[in-house]
């Protein structure tokens, strides 16, 4: 299909969509900050003033139609570091740049003449998992999808509005078009409602899309459908996705399909990067391989892990993001946790940005790791 003419190129450099240096995110309970509650009263509840490490030190590039998943337990920092790739979230510290353009500057207007705040937020699109949240029920998906249009490009005429819409629906297989144009919200089911939410971004041709738990609340035939859909749309558009996903299955699937890599979170921190290949096949970190364990088998006839196994994991208790422990912030959890673990933060390990890295000691074969006394009296195997 033909694309919008949309004479937006304004940036055409070669930096990558997106590069994130040491970005950090901290939430300040402002509920706390508010309360009546006496300083005194607050401590003895055990409610300081201690921030939620949402992101810490995170570091990561998405470059053209690239594929980026990020994956990890529920409140490992996977929005957070979504949103604030996209600007919708600043960062307490680091930088997000987009075309090697700092976004909060972009924001501030600092690079009027070169780059705008709405250029930034036309590239930057995000679909939700909640297509309903995202959408007005009053309104039916024509009138929806022209929206965005109307105001990213006001000299477009009714018609070709009209047609663009047709156009894309029936691309993403929503037909007849145009009697889903004339549809409400409700009279759509769930899959058909993700479609046009993703449609809504698409209809931008952003750059990069946030595509944040987009198939996890649907059956698990129709989450192949999206993530296919989400394919072949790169194929047109030459989008590039950043994909967030608490499911190994789903982020092997989009991963391996796209050629991109997957990034595992642990506490606000990416443990480990790689290739779908690499990080299913070839876990290096111990929370991926334990993630790998907790998942189910990913072919159903290779149910190697049985009820039996005993879980590798040395504590169950969920980890704290206002208070990161010592060291390696898996240290508590790690069946191989030695002391130096306890003591120093270990960075990824293991090559270049787009190298299969992990951050734990037992990357290098020369650390002191390997001379340090375990805490737990030996090192555990993790069944895989
Ligand atoms: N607006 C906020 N204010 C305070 N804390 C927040 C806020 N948003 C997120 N958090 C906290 O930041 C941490 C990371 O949350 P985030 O939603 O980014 O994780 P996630 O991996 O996406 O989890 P989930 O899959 O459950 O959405 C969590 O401890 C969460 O409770």
């Amino acid at each position: 299909m033909s694309t919008i003419d949309t004479d937006e190129d304004v940036i055409d450099n070669d930096e990558p969509v997106l590069s994130m240096e040491n970005v950090s995110v901290e939430y300040q309970d402002e509920s706390l900050l508010e309360s009546a509650l006496p300083d005194s009263l607050t401590e003895r509840l055990g409610m300081g003033e201690e921030p939620v490490h949402a992101v810490d030190d995170v570091s990561l590039e998405v470059g053209e139609e690239d594929v980026v998943v990020l994956i990890g337990e529920s409140g490992s920092g996977k929005t957070t570091l979504g949103r604030t790739a996209i600007g919708l979230q600043e960062p307490t510290a680091g930088s997000v740049k987009y075309r090697g353009y700092d976004i909060q500057d972009v924001e501030r207007g600092e690079h009027a003449g070169e780059v705008y705040a709405e250029d930034v937020r036309r590239a930057l699109q995000i679909v939700h998992q909640d297509s309903d949240a995202a959408m007005n029920p009053y309104r039916t998906i024509r009138s929806q999808l022209a929206e965005p249009l109307k105001l990213w490009y006001p000299e477009m005429d009714l018609n070709d509005r009209q047609e663009r819409i047709a156009t894309m629906l029936r691309t993403t297989g929503v037909t007849p078009a145009e009697d889903y144009m004339e549809r409400y919200p409700h009279e759509l089911s769930g899959g058909e409602k993700q479609r046009v939410a993703i449609i809504r971004a698409m209809l931008l041709e952003p750059d990069l899309i946030l595509a944040d738990e987009v198939v996890s609340a649907l059956d698990v035939s129709l989450r192949i459908e999206i993530m296919d859909l989400l394919l072949d749309l790169q194929e047109m558009f030459g989008t590039s996705y950043l994909f967030v996903s608490h499911n190994l299955t789903n982020a092997r699937y989009i991963a391996d399909k796209a050629d991109g890599r997957i990034a595992v979170m642990y506490l606000g921190r990416i443990v480990e990067v790689g290739t779908a290949d690499e990080i299913i096949n070839d876990p290096s970190h111990p929370y991926t391989q334990i993630l790998k364990w907790a998942s189910l088998p990913l072919d159903p006839d290779d149910a190697r892990k049985t009820i039996t196994d005993e879980s590798p994991m040395m504590s169950e208790e969920a980890p704290d993001p206002r208070n990161i422990p010592s060291g390696c912030r898996f240290h508590t959890t790690c069946p191989k946790a030695h002391e130096v673990c306890t003591e120093v933060d270990p960075d990824l390990i293991g090559g270049e940005e787009r190298e299969h890295r992990a951050a734990c000691f037992r990357e290098d074969p020369s650390h002191e790791y390997w001379d340090s006394e375990s805490i737990h009296g030996g090192d555990r195997e993790i069944p895989l």
